[in-house]
């Protein structure tokens, strides 16, 4: 009993400890600023979604936190983020390390052309993370199952990644981002390319994860939003509007925008 106290407790403290932090965060793409100085703490355990009209910079927020706006040429970040108190964008910070700590699936599902085991090995892989065969074969067994997908695939490993339905495919890809030990998972649109099915399993996966780990969605789909997040944050034209409980988003927000976006009155 005093067991199940004390991993309760330390499950709360988890949750109350930050794990993202932005502050005063600027995207530039050449002149023109795309972000306009965005602060905000994500916590340990939680799923925020980031809503608002297409061209608000959801996705160019999204893409700060593993710094994959390196990869876009003329893309300039300032302003701060860590992660557990660390420098994202210091120059010690080695990048190969930060997107496997903070992962990142994307709209469309994108399996690399390889074997379902192959797709899910190829991380663990390149970061020694496995001694030997069966430790591998332990990874992607794991991570296949976390994601929802092993009972479905486990007899056909060796089958193309690309070969499975949309949804699987997008389980997949959540699995070849777990097999790395993420901390954080980033989601941009991750259901937008399926079917209402395939997009209730990826979702009841979403609550489900995030014991494990902290996630970032963006999403267009207030009811997806609703379902699955803790906390939303509401950008409009570059701005953070507004960030707060789901429930106080939708029921109480405090800026007219808000107001106006979630009841369906623009974008
Ligand atoms: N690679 C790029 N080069 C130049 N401008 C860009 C680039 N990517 C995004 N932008 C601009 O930055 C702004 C924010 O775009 P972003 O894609 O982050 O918005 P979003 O809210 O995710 O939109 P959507 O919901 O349509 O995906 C837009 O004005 C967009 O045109």
């Amino acid at each position: 009993m005093a067991g199940a106290v004390a991993a309760k407790r330390s499950a709360v403290a988890a949750a109350d400890k930050v794990k993202l932090s932005a502050r005063e965060v600027r995207v530039f793409y050449g002149a023109a600023e795309a972000l306009h100085g965005v602060t905000m703490d994500i916590m340990c355990n939680e799923v925020v979604a980031f809503i608002g009209p297409s061209g608000c910079g959801k996705t160019t927020f999204l893409r700060c936190f593993n710094r994959m706006n390196d990869t876009v040429a003329g893309a300039r970040v300032t302003g701060t983020i860590t992660i557990d108190g660390n420098d994202i964008y210091d120059s010690k910070m080695d990048v190969v390390l930060l997107r496997a700590k903070v992962g990142m699936v994307f709209q469309k599902p994108n399996p690399f052309p390889k074997s379902i085991f192959e797709n899910v090995a190829y991380g663990p892989r390149l970061h020694g993370l496995a001694p030997n065969k069966a430790a591998l074969e332990q990874i992607v067994e794991q991570s296949l199952r976390h994601a929802g997908l092993w009972d479905e695939v486990k007899d056909r490993l060796d089958v193309p990644g690309t070969a499975l339905s949309g949804g699987q495919q997008q389980r997949l890809c959540i699995a070849r981002a777990i097999a790395v030990s993420p901390d954080v998972i980033l989601m941009d649109e991750p259901c937008s390319a399926l079917d209402p099915i395939a997009t209730g399993i990826i979702e009841d996966l979403i609550t489900r994860l995030k014991q494990d780990y902290t996630i970032v969605i963006v999403t267009h789909n207030m009811q997806q939003a609703a379902r699955v997040s803790d906390r939303i944050a509401f950008f409009h034209l570059g701005d953070l509007i507004e960030m707060g409980t789901t429930e106080q988003i939708f029921m109480l927000p405090k800026q007219k925008r808000t107001e106006d976006y979630v009841t369906g009155r623009y974008g």
